[in-house]
């Protein structure tokens, strides 16, 4: 069957990486978490106690640590120069200020010089903020994933108490608000939905039922 590039956008916890990872595996394509990529970059910025206003900071300290890609039993490992900060990049840290970096033009530059090589070999699920808008325009099949915020929120909440960690829900609403907000009112490459893209509002229905539409629109695309 002919690959295609697959791209799905929305707010904060709607449940984009999620679903792609399963429409990844079900159509045997490679999926990318593209904000793992702001979170890598912002991680560094934190670590090193760079000025998060100041693109030229971040840029050089990324000159010195790029980031890289791998992919091994399945799972995006996100790497920065040796370092693997695949699971380091998801504190809350790093969240609350992930946002203030991808305003950076020239940080997003080169996020997306990253993402526009891995997506030279079709067969990819790429999730973001911009990918059907920017970063894949010429996507076959472009979803726009959305939720409500309470939503959206109590999914979040639920997956760091199931993960141990301790969570308050107002807070993680306060931040999921401030992400979209800051998100959809950047100068360059806002999240919005793009002109042909398909529109999933995810609030109740399930990551299988989310998932099976998906397959239908791509086989529907495909066939
Ligand atoms: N349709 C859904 N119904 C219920 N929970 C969902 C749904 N989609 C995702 N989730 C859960 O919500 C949380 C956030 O999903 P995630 O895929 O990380 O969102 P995003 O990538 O958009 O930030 C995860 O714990 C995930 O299991
Ligand atoms: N293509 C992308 C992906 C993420 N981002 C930024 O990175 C942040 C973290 O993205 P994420 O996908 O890890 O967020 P969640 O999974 O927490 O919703 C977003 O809130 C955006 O500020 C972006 O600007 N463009």
């Amino acid at each position: 069957m002919e690959k295609i590039n697959i791209a799905i956008d929305g707010p904060a916890a709607a449940g984009k990486s999620t679903v792609a990872k399963k429409v990844a595996e079900a159509l045997h394509y490679t999926y990318i978490d593209t904000g793992a990529m702001y979170r890598a970059a912002t991680y560094l910025a934190l670590k090193n106690h760079a000025n998060l206003d100041d693109e030229r900071e971040i840029l050089a300290l990324l000159k010195q640590a790029p980031i890289s890609l791998s992919y091994t039993d399945d799972a995006q490992h996100i790497f920065l120069g040796e370092v693997d900060v695949t699971d380091a990049i998801r504190t809350d840290d790093v969240s609350n200020n992930v946002s203030l970096v991808a305003t950076h033009k020239g940080v997003r530059r080169e996020m997306v010089k990253i993402q526009r090589e891995l997506i030279k070999q079709a067969g990819v699920v790429m999730d973001g903020r911009d990918i059907g808008t920017h970063v894949i325009p010429d996507a076959a099949v472009k979803i726009f994933m959305i939720a409500s915020v309470d939503e959206r929120a109590e999914r979040r909440y639920k997956e760091n108490l199931a993960k141990g960690y301790e969570a308050d829900l107002e807070a993680i609403k306060a931040d999921i608000r401030q992400r979209d907000k800051i998100d959809q009112e950047r100068e360059v490459s806002p999240l919005v939905k793009a002109s042909d893209a398909i529109e999933l509002d995810t609030t109740s229905q399930s990551i299988d039922e989310v998932k099976n539409e998906i397959l239908a629109i791509v086989k529907e695309k495909v066939n």
